[in-house]
Formats: C-alpha cells, structure tokens, sequence
C-alpha cells in the first residue's frame, strides 16, 4: 500500500542522449531517471562528460539526439508553455561564475531583480537570510565576488542556486578546491536544503566523501557513457571495474591514466 510518505515519482528523465564534437562522442547514449526528491550524484574522470550532461539538460548546449523529460513532459513542451522554465532550477557552475560587475546581493538576487515589480529593498532582505543560511554575515552582501575567498564564492553560488527555493538543483562540483572543514558545511547545507524542500538534485562531484555524504544514487560516466548507476550505499560493494578504480585511485583499470 502506497502511505504517500514515499512518494515515487520521476521527475527529471533523460532517454538516449547523444552528443559529438568533431566527430568524437562525448555523451554516449545516457538515458536516466530521477525521482523528486532524490539526490543523484554524478562522478566520472575529468572529460568524462559530467559538465557536458548538465549544460544539455538546461539546454545551453543542444544534443544531437536524445530527449529529455521534466514531470513526463519533453522539455521542449515545457519551455512552449512556460519560457521561464529554468526558474525552477537552481545551478552552480564551476568557479561559481558570479557576475563581477554586481555586487554579492545583486548576483544572488538576479532571478527576483529581474522581475517587472521587484523590490529592492524586499528582494535584499531575503538575500541576507540566504546569506546567513550558507554561514555568510550581512556585511558581505554589498561586496564584490573578487572581494570574497574561493570558499566565500562557493557559499555565495549556492546562495543564488538556493533562491527562490527551485524544484531543481543542478550543482557542478560544488566542494570543489574547498578545505575538508568548509566541504563538510557546504554538503550539509545541500542536504539540508533538498531534505527540507524536497528538492531534486543533481550534483557532479569528484569529492567522494561529500558525493556519499549528499547522494541517495551515484552514477558514473566514463568516455561519455554511464558505466555504473547504483544506491549510494552499494559504491563500496561493487564489482564494477571502473568505480574500483575511481574510488580507490588506482592507475590500473579499464580508466586511462593520462601520462606526459
Ligand atoms: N562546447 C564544447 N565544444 C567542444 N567540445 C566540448 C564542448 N563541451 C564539452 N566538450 C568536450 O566534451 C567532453 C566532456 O567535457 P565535460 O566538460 O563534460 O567533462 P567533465 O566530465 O565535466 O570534465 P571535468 O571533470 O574535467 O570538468 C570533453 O572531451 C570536452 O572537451
């Protein structure tokens, strides 16, 4: 009997996705679910295509084949209907990509800033919530992104994902170049924001600690295709031969080990 406590329902679909650049493949017939409210991990060696998979779902790069689904619905349709679809997803790039010209509050307020009624003044007393939220002070909001640390960046990017509470997360390595002490915080926030808003979220991550910290499913790309898709708590047990080497770091497996 279903009690409604677990609920299943796919919302984020990708079916059969394919990608080449001059000829070579770079993602490699990716087909996957989520369901609403899961965390999925994505791991893989560098070049495997993690970026690439994100930047196609939002559509900034465009596939060759391949479909992906929001709530069942091809996103095309989606985006027919509703052409502020991406409002729904909160992202984190690599290097936070904050906007330099604009100040911490600006960058984190930009979604609500570019409504017709914003309200400034409304708009940045929410932001200084979401500031405290990632163990930020007030008295960061009026800088600039070049005045803050690489860690202060991080927080300040996942501030901007968290606004406005999206149905989606997208996160591109965000413990990434963090001391482990300042990786632990940034995962537990992640958790915490998708427990208590029940977010979707898929997060590329080399941080193995934080990825089994933060992730019901890890999946792993290698050459653009996903060689393993599994629970969490299977990553230890696994035969597999590409997360063997991945987690325990060894030269020695069917993962090429660049040499000069
Ligand atoms: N816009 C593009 N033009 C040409 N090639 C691209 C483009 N975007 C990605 N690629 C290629 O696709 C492959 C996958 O790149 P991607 O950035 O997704 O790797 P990744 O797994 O995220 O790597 P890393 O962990 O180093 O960030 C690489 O070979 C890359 O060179």
């Amino acid at each position: 009997m279903n009690t409604g406590t677990n609920e299943i329902k796919t919302v984020l679909e990708v079916k059969s996705l394919n990608k080449s650049f001059n000829g070579l493949k770079a993602l490699d017939n990716v087909s996957f679910k989520t369901q609403l409210g899961e965390t999925l991990v994505i791991i893989g060696p560098s070049g495997s295509g993690k970026t690439l998979l994100l930047k196609t779902m939002l559509g900034i790069i465009l596939q060759d084949s391949g479909d992906i689904f929001i709530d069942g619905l091809p996103k095309e349709k989606v985006q027919e209907t509703a052409p502020n679809f991406l409002d729904r997803f909160g992202m984190l790039f690599q290097q936070s990509a904050l906007f330099d010209s604009m100040t911490v509050w600006e960058n984190i307020g930009f979604k609500d800033l570019k409504k017709p009624d914003a309200d400034k003044n409304i708009i940045k007393k929410e932001v200084i919530k979401l500031l405290d939220k990632v163990g930020l002070g007030p008295e960061v909001a009026d800088l600039y992104p070049s005045e803050l640390s690489g860690g202060m960046q991080k927080r300040v990017g996942l501030a901007r994902a968290f606004s406005g509470d999206p149905e989606f997360l997208l996160l591109d390595e965000p413990t990434a170049g963090l001391d482990p002490i300042m990786s632990n915080s940034i995962s537990q926030l992640i958790k915490q924001q998708t427990k208590e808003h029940k977010t979707t979220s898929i997060v590329i991550s080399s941080d193995l600690e934080s990825a089994r910290k933060i992730s019901n499913n890890i999946m792993m790309l290698h050459q653009g295709a996903i060689v393993w898709h599994g629970p969490a708590s299977k990553l230890e047990e696994t035969e597999n031969p590409f997360i063997r080497q991945f987690i325990h770091k060894s030269a020695k497996g069917p993962i090429a080990v660049l040499t000069e």
